[in-house]
């Protein structure tokens, strides 16, 4: 068997089309321009080529953007203050630290600093509490990108076995709880799990959010099955020329193409639906700061 490929490059695009018709009524119909802040710290540059891309990104679509450069030796303070300033700004509806942040800085400080209203990560933790008791708010980015991807596909997610593997805050708890809301028996694993292979193969959709370069292989996964690919990790390519590189998932994309009914690939899959889900987001805590219900096409 040969699966589907998951385009999410594709339905990325489709997504950003979407918001920006629903920004272009904001504005005509409410004199709304929603807003994004995104913040960097220091000079990682993976993270660049995503703060650049979302910034832009956030201007197709009509949104204000905004993009804030700190040195990666900026003190914790400034950094609190800028959140400060940007939650009292009324042309701001979103704030996005990018992550990773440099070690002196404290994560945790910086996501509590965020507004909830603006937190558009769904980072901090009133809007964790809100996604787990299905009250309206942003939902994490990527878990919605996933879910986006999985009910595009399957349609209904009822009654179907999930297998996440791994359990950050970022990705695996929130995607369970996205997975819980469809129906679907959830089983976290992660790097206790005992016979992970097995656990892998009983799963109908698989969620592989783990950070090691293809760790799960073609003969885990069952005949059929949906896999989602959330890893992003670079690899020596020498194939390709001395000292070069190229970008895998979490999953033996070779192999297990041959097992899954449909899978998604790095780069093209989940990717880009976390840009184009933050977007949704801002339009979401953009709707909710006006007193308006948010689009239901953008949401969980
Ligand atoms: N504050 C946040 N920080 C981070 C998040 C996040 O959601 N919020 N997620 C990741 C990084 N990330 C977004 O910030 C992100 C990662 C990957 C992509 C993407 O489009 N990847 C492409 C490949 C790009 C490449 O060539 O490197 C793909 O998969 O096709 C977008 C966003 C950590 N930090």
């Amino acid at each position: 068997m040969s699966a589907t490929v998951i385009d999410g490059k594709r339905f990325a695009e489709g997504l950003r089309g979407r918001i920006a018709d629903h920004v272009s009524r904001l504005k005509s119909d409410h004199g709304i321009t929603p807003g994004l802040a995104v913040v960097i710290v220091g000079h990682d540059p993976a993270s660049q080529v995503y703060v650049t891309n979302k910034a832009k990104q956030t201007a197709e679509v009509g949104m204000a953007s905004f993009k804030h450069e700190l040195s990666a030796e900026v003190p914790e303070g400034d950094l609190l203050e800028l959140i400060a300033r940007l939650n009292g700004d009324d042309t701001v509806h979103g704030i996005l630290v990018q992550m990773p942040v440099p070690d002196h800085i404290d994560a945790n400080k910086v996501i509590n600093a965020i507004a909830p209203s603006k937190d558009v990560d769904c980072f901090t933790p009133a809007n964790v509490g809100k996604l787990v008791i299905g009250l309206p708010g942003p939902v994490s980015c990527t878990p919605l990108g996933c879910l986006m991807l999985l009910r595009d596909q399957l349609g209904s997610l009822s009654g179907l076995n999930a297998v996440i593997v791994g359990r950050s805050n970022l990705v695996g708890k929130p995607m369970a709880q996205l997975l819980l809301r469809d129906n679907c028996t959830v089983t976290m694993a992660h790097s206790r799990t005992r016979d992970l292979s097995e656990v892998v193969h009983a799963a109908d959709i698989v969620i592989a959010a783990v950070g090691r370069p293809q760790m799960i292989k073609g003969d885990w996964i069952r005949p059929g099955a949906t896999v989602i690919d959330v890893g992003i990790n670079r690899i020596p390519a020498p194939e390709r020329g001395e000292g070069k590189t190229r970008l895998v998932g979490d999953v033996e994309f070779a192999s297990a193409s041959q097992a899954a009914g449909a899978i998604t690939p790095v780069p093209g899959g989940v990717g880009p639906m976390t840009i184009a889900c933050l977007l949704a987001n801002t339009i979401t805590t953009a709707s909710l700061i006006n007193g308006l219900v948010p689009p239901r096409d953008l949401t969980a």
